[in-house]
């Protein structure tokens, strides 16, 4: 086990500029054509512009497993740089077959790593009128304070671009952490029923087009944590927690059958001090408990959008 996963990072570190790098991940899969292959815990890995064929083996693969990808970037201004593709492209053709771009923001270092889509070409091509903008997870605090998932996607995103402040859904500040939760849910369920948010004939529940999440070190996404029992909430749509081990205590967070309703899922994860979350969720190490980040899925496609310092347990 050890040997094979060295022989991964070995390839990653010589590897020379021929960046993303996409991963097939989760199941078996055959590659013609490659000069660089490396093979861990049934997860394959490509590397320069491959041809990728499933084998047999890989179509007993999950639903899940066939929906993911991995991209592996040699620094975050890399990643910034594809993840503000990825977006406009997403805004482009969603914007088209929907008429609305529903995409929603998570708190931390994410909204750094969006600074590509405020610049040319993105801020003049991407049709912004169609966004509309929702938070996974917010601290209970007033708008204008610094703990703000809000205040911090509007200084760095929002009040850069031209969506119309009447498509920004932030939360009612003025309510206590269970007020705001229902209201932010009820507000969610009247944009279903206005057709702005779209429903997945799967679950019935809300599918977001796009969800931009990034992850904690303990392997937390949105304010759902290790171990918290409102991992298991599968009724509401939008929850409260009001001892949340990352400060502040008080937030309001959409559960996992919301999140992973999603039509695509963004999870972008930088930095050395989230390889073992990342390994635990995509390479070989067997965990004892299921982390948060593991429990993440998309109805139609979840790319990891990692940094090679995030990837190097890989
Ligand atoms: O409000 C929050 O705290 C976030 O939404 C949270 O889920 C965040 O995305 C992760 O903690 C990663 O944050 P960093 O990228 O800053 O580590």
């Amino acid at each position: 086990m050890a040997s094979t996963s060295l022989t991964f990072s070995t390839s990653l570190r010589t590897l020379s500029s021929s960046i993303p790098r996409t991963f097939y991940c989760g199941t078996p899969t055959q590659f013609i054509g490659t000069n660089l292959l490396a093979r861990f815990g049934g997860v394959c890995v490509s590397f320069k512009r491959l041809e990728c064929v499933r084998t047999k083996a890989s179509m007993a693969g999950t639903a899940a497993d066939k929906k993911r990808k991995v991209q592996v970037f040699d620094s975050e201004e890399d990643l910034a740089v594809s993840l503000a593709k990825y977006t406009a492209d997403l805004s482009a053709k969603l914007g088209k077959e929907r008429g609305s771009f529903t995409v929603v923001l998570s708190g931390g270092s994410l909204i750094k790593s969006l600074r590509k889509l405020v610049e040319p070409p993105y801020i003049d091509s991407i049709e912004w009128e169609k966004w509309h903008v929702f938070w996974v997870d917010e601290r209970v605090v007033p708008k204008d304070h610094e703990d703000s998932n809000y205040k911090l996607a509007y200084d760095g995103f929002l009040s850069k671009v031209r969506i119309t402040p009447g498509n920004v859904y932030s939360i009612n500040d003025a309510l206590s952490a269970e007020g705001a939760a229902e209201d932010y849910e009820t507000c969610i369920r009247h944009l279903v029923k206005s057709n702005i948010i779209d429903i997945s004939p799967a679950t019935g529940l809300p599918k977001f087009d796009l969800m931009l999440l990034g992850m904690g070190p303990d392997g937390h996404v949105a304010s759902l944590f290790p171990g918290h029992p409102l991992l298991k909430e599968n009724e509401k749509w939008v929850t409260f927690i009001k001892d949340s081990p990352k400060p502040p205590p008080e937030r309001i967070t959409f559960t996992f059958p919301v999140i992973n309703s999603s039509a695509y899922i963004a999870l972008v994860v930088c930095g050395a001090g989230k390889a073992g979350p990342v390994q635990a969720a995509l390479g070989n190490a067997q965990n004892s408990v299921t982390l948060p980040v593991q429990m993440v899925s998309a109805e139609d496609e979840f790319t990891w959008f990692l940094d090679k310092d995030a990837a190097s347990k890989l």
